[in-house]
């Protein structure tokens, strides 16, 4: 399985935000979700990775391609099999969805017209309608037809989830599965807050925060192995002196009532203590326990 987008060690400065060192990659066939709080760098990292900023150093490989290598024109070619959203709608303001259809037309060589008209008759988007008439969805909507309609193999969407509703939410990882698996090679980078849909469609996630990779993992090693186990004070003194867990190891949230521990694999955190109650960790639970937890 080859990478279709490998970052590695890119840094780039601004006066208060630095991206330090941020590597990893997005496999063929897979849905890397990429995760991290307000400000933590992931739009700069797809920035630089397209070019759209300079990156003060590192390397971004497209396809194979160090883009470093590439010519202008070079460049432009590969991103035609590239599909970016952003979380915001950047078409031109007084054109129809039409309009809009068309300029992807002479901008995209594989542009499919049909595929477009498809989407945008399933998504409601009527040809005429002007796009500073869409709401926030129906834009997010629109840049997620034209991303979808000109043959992509890598999708790279920031945020391009965040305005919809829980039904077209659903209705877009859909879409979005389906062309995964409508042909070989292609995959998507996919950074979102909505950590839910993440659950559904990732296969990998990678987490930044403050500029830096925090963790880069397969989306199962969390949700399908780590566990939450709610612990008293004696389960805690148990579990430290068990000699299971290196010290520091473990990240916790003292409560009132209770201490909650992010265990790496709650089975067979099970099997040692099996009268601490372990619930499956979701991804929010990793996170938050991950980025804010004490260490114990
Ligand atoms: N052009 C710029 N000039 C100066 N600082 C910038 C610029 N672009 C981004 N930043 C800063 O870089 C940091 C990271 O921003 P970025 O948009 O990459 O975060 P993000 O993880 O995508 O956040 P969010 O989830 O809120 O969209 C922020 O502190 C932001 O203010």
């Amino acid at each position: 399985m080859s990478d279709l987008l490998a970052i590695r060690d890119l840094c780039k400065s601004y006066d208060d935000f630095a991206l330090q060192n941020v590597s990893f990659s997005v496999p063929e066939g897979c849905v890397v979700g990429f995760i991290g709080g307000n400000g933590a760098g992931k739009t700069t990292a797809i920035k630089a990775a397209l070019g759209i900023v300079h990156a003060d150093s590192g390397s971004v490989r497209l396809f194979g391609e160090e883009t470093a290598d590439m010519s202008s024109a070079r460049f432009s070619q590969v991103k035609q099999h590239i599909g970016v959203v952003f979380d915001t709608c950047s078409f031109t303001s007084d054109s129809t969805v039409k309009d809009v259809g068309a300029i992807m037309a002479s901008s995209y060589a594989a542009w499919d017209r049909q595929r477009f008209a498809d989407l945008t008759e399933a998504w409601d988007l009527s040809a005429k309608k002007k796009v500073h008439d869409l709401s926030r969805g129906m834009g997010m909507k629109l840049s997620l037809a034209c991303a979808l309609s000109h043959e992509a193999d890598l999708l790279i969407l920031d945020e391009a989830t965040a305005g919809l509703d829980p039904l077209a939410r659903e209705d877009a990882l859909d879409v979005l599965r389906d062309y995964l698996v409508e042909r070989d090679g292609r995959g998507i980078l996919m950074s979102s807050h909505i950590t839910s849909d993440l659950e559904k469609i990732a296969d990998y996630l990678v987490c930044i925060e403050d500029g830096r990779i925090v963790f880069s993992c397969e989306k199962d090693v969390i949700t399908g192995l780590a566990g939450i186990a709610h612990c008293r004070e004696a389960d805690v003194a148990a579990l430290l002196a068990s000699g299971l867990f290196a010290p520091g190891a473990l990240r916790a949230e003292r409560r009132a009532t209770e201490t909650t521990v992010l265990v790496p694999d709650r089975f067979a955190f099970a099997d040692a203590f099996p009268r601490v109650q372990t619930d499956p960790a979701s991804i929010d639970d990793y996170l938050s326990l991950t980025l804010r937890g004490d260490v114990l």
